[in-house]
């Protein structure tokens, strides 16, 4: 997407062909930073400590570590040390194993020689799939959206609520919420977009409204709690959201406080959709609750916060008693039962085995 004009991806190859570049979402929106990553560390601190985060980033930033790794030691046991390294980053986006698997796969096999060139000629594939998969999502999704504009007469605004951010920056590019979002905005169509916050680390108020703001689309921030409320008072058209791993089965995982987003719109009748590119597919799982690891993160991402001060300047602030200890859950799991689409790049499945095997009979 742009970015002042300039059309902008949170991931790219240097000009040299081999160092790779990142926007390190940890600064934004306060300041526009470039990371470039020049081996197998940068790219496990990159994801790990959510310089890249999304499931479909770190993805692609994995396949990308490989690359770098084996630029250094492209052998087996090098190879083998890179994919447990990046495996043991963040436990709960699919897509993370999903990148590894495909290294392993085609770039394995291959005499030591010529692993570099592949893994890189691989990982700039997997990017670009990503870009595919996100745009025909949007074009899916816009027709979801357009559907709704005419049923309310083509009057007013379509109201989305959002969760956490499923935008282009968690992916290489379009999205996979916002990817609807950003297509109905630019065919014309009135969309408004409530902002969930996403505490702790707040991805909705520093990345998703951020994301809008750069593109013109009219949102408002609203802390987690209030998307009920909207809902009961009929200011929510429908809920599109993003997903870390869905099963088989369609359960979905996604950024804690999606569950509770997910049971407030089925209380309200409110439509409730998930952006879903096929490698978030986990294939060999069907109950979310029982099998999906859940990562837990540092305990001071609940007790502070980072903002700007008025004086322009970015500090970190303590919001708990210095003794208070904290839960930092990082993921919840949907019930297929509360969802009420999967919007995947090869269309709309219902939320079971059944709805994705139509699709993606090749799979099952
Ligand atoms: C398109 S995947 C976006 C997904 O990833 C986010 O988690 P995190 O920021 O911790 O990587 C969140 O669950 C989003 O919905």
């Amino acid at each position: 997407m742009k970015v002042n004009g300039t059309s902008t991806r949170p991931i790219w190859l240097d000009d040299d062909g081999w160092g790779v570049n990142i926007i390190d979402q940890t600064k934004l929106p306060h300041a526009y930073e470039i990371v470039r990553m020049e081996n197998l560390a940068d790219a496990c601190h990159a994801i790990f400590d959510m310089l890249v985060r999304g499931a479909p980033l770190i993805g692609a930033t994995a396949a990308y570590g490989m690359a770098l790794a084996l630029k250094k030691d492209a052998s087996d046991a090098g190879f083998d040390q890179a994919y447990s390294e990046l495996y043991a980053t963040r436990p709960t986006a699919v897509n993370l194993r999903w990148a590894l698997d495909e290294m392993r796969a085609q770039i394995f096999p291959l005499a030591e020689g010529e692993r570099i060139g592949a893994a890189y000629k691989l990982a700039a594939q997997i990017c670009e799939d990503d870009v595919a998969q996100n745009s025909s999502i949007g074009d899916h999704g816009l027709k979801i959206i357009q559907e709704i504009w005419e049923k309310k007469g083509k009057t007013g605004v379509v109201n989305i609520l959002t969760h956490c951010n499923a935008g282009w920056l968690a992916t290489v590019d379009w999205g996979t919420a916002t990817a609807p979002i950003y297509k109905a905005h630019d065919s014309g169509i009135p969309v408004h977009v409530w902002v969930d916050e996403t505490r702790p680390r707040n991805q909705g108020a520093s990345l998703t409204a951020w994301e809008l703001g750069n593109h013109g689309v009219d949102h408002t921030l609203i802390v987690d709690n209030a998307g009920g409320h909207l809902m009961q008072h009929g200011e929510v058209d429908l809920c599109i959201v993003g997903t870390d791993r869905t099963t088989a089965s369609g359960d979905v995982c996604n950024k804690i406080g999606t569950y509770l987003k997910a049971l407030a719109a089925h209380d309200n009748d409110v439509p409730f959709y998930v952006g879903l590119p096929s490698p978030t597919i986990d294939w060999t799982v069907d109950d979310g609750v029982k099998e999906i690891p859940i990562e837990e993160r540092d305990a001071t991402e609940v007790t502070e916060m980072t903002g700007r001060l008025k004086d322009g300047t970015v500090a970190t602030v303590t919001i708990t008693p210095e003794s208070c200890t904290a839960g930092n859950y990082a993921f919840d799991v949907t019930p297929r039962k509360y969802i009420t689409g999967l919007i995947t790049e090869r269309g709309v499945a219902k939320a079971s085995k059944e709805g994705l095997a139509v699709l993606f009979p090749d799979k099952v």
